[in-house]
């Protein structure tokens, strides 16, 4: 029987929007089916100081679809260059929801990462006294580490450190993709949650080398196992508050994917809720997806839920297999060219205030 859910509207808590037409084409997906998102900042220059931030916000506001009351929460990202006071004052603001840390060169557009925690000392501790998240791109960039033991060896060599060196900043471990992973925020202090992206659910690491190299699941972290996707399922359906929905949606055009030195990132944003909401079914988790996708993450970050809500039912629907660029290049989407199981059926009601 075609089963349908109604839940609260659902916020995304990693999303990469991009700027100029890639944020024009993107943007109405995320702003359909999500009333709120974190907005990752590693633009090309990175977003990295509150009038940054305000830039970018207006650029997103005006992108937005007619009638939208989508609300993006900005982020810095972090350098060994920020300076606390901007920080907190962006924070003050309410222009700044949470900070960025990518290690320097562990992802797309890293390169003005910090390249020594040592160096962000007084940002951090300034972030844990006024409650401001840090948010990690958890992959160490040692090359003598084996690209699928990153996250675990960050966790142990960085994370953990971290999260006892500031023991009030709140920490969200993005897109988790390991079972240490889920097994380190499961039991770490109060304050430390994650992200867990639709794709490292559906499919593992094979999926990158079926028959040919294949680009269009290549993403950063790069899926692992069997066995971790298997924990990453069980760890969102679990209505654990610790885990929540965030897609790490990251459009890449056909042309920088299909390439000798292919991006990493999936554009996931026109399927997200509808692959969570299969994740949940097979699992047999239907009635833990509101916690995961619209109660969790506001808990964590302090913020309300929001007010209206989202129905979706179990009806197929073909998935277009690009979004086009005015330019004429196209973005691939995640399950471009299938058959999905889910559909949203009607949006409903306010957000909450930002
Ligand atoms: N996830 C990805 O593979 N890529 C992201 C960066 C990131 O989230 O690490 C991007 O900006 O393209
Ligand atoms: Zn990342
Ligand atoms: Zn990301």
């Amino acid at each position: 029987m075609a089963e349908t859910i109604t839940i609260r509207r659902p916020d995304d808590w990693h999303v990469h929007l991009r700027d100029d037409a890639m944020l024009a084409a993107v943007l109405p997906y995320t702003a359909e089916q999500f009333a709120r998102a974190i907005i990752m900042p590693n633009l090309v220059p990175p977003v990295t100081t509150s009038a940054a931030a305000e830039g970018y916000r207006a650029r997103i506001l005006a992108a937005l679809p007619a009638g939208s009351d989508f609300t993006p929460l900005m982020t810095l990202y972090l350098t060994d260059d920020t300076d606390p006071a901007d920080v907190l004052e962006g924070h003050r603001r309410g222009l700044v929801t949470a900070v960025k840390l990518y290690p320097q060169h562990a992802t797309t557009n890293s390169h003005f990462g910090v390249t020594d925690l040592a160096k962000v000392d007084r940002v951090l501790a300034a972030m844990e006294r006024a409650g401001v998240p840090l948010l990690v791109h958890g992959e160490v960039t040692d090359a003598a580490v084996d690209i699928f033991d990153r996250e675990a060896v960050f966790i142990e060599r960085v994370l953990d450190p971290l999260v006892r060196r500031y023991p009030g900043l709140k920490v969200t471990l993005e897109h988790v993709t390991t079972e240490e992973g889920v097994a380190y925020v499961t039991e770490a202090r109060e304050g430390v949650g994650a992200t867990i992206t639709p794709h490292h659910m559906i499919f593992n690491r094979n999926a990158i080398f079926a028959g040919g190299i294949r680009p269009h699941y290549y993403c950063l972290p790069v899926a692992k196992r069997e066995k971790h996707r298997l924990a990453l399922r069980r760890a969102a359906t679990s209505g654990n508050p610790r885990f929540f929905l965030g897609t790490d949606t990251a459009p890449h055009t056909r042309r920088a994917k299909e390439a000798a030195c292919g991006c990493a990132g999936l554009f996931v944003a026109p399927v997200a809720l509808a692959c969570y909401a299969q994740v949940f079914k097979e699992e047999g988790a239907l009635d833990k997806l509101e916690a995961f996708a619209s109660l969790n993450g506001p808990r964590h970050y302090g913020l309300p839920p929001n007010e209206g809500t989202v129905t979706l039912v179990e009806r197929s629907r073909f998935v277009a297999e690009d979004v086009h660029l005015p330019s004429g290049d196209a973005v691939h989407v995640f399950r471009g060219g299938e058959e999905i199981s889910w559909t949203i059926e009607t949006a409903a009601g306010a957000s909450a205030a930002a």
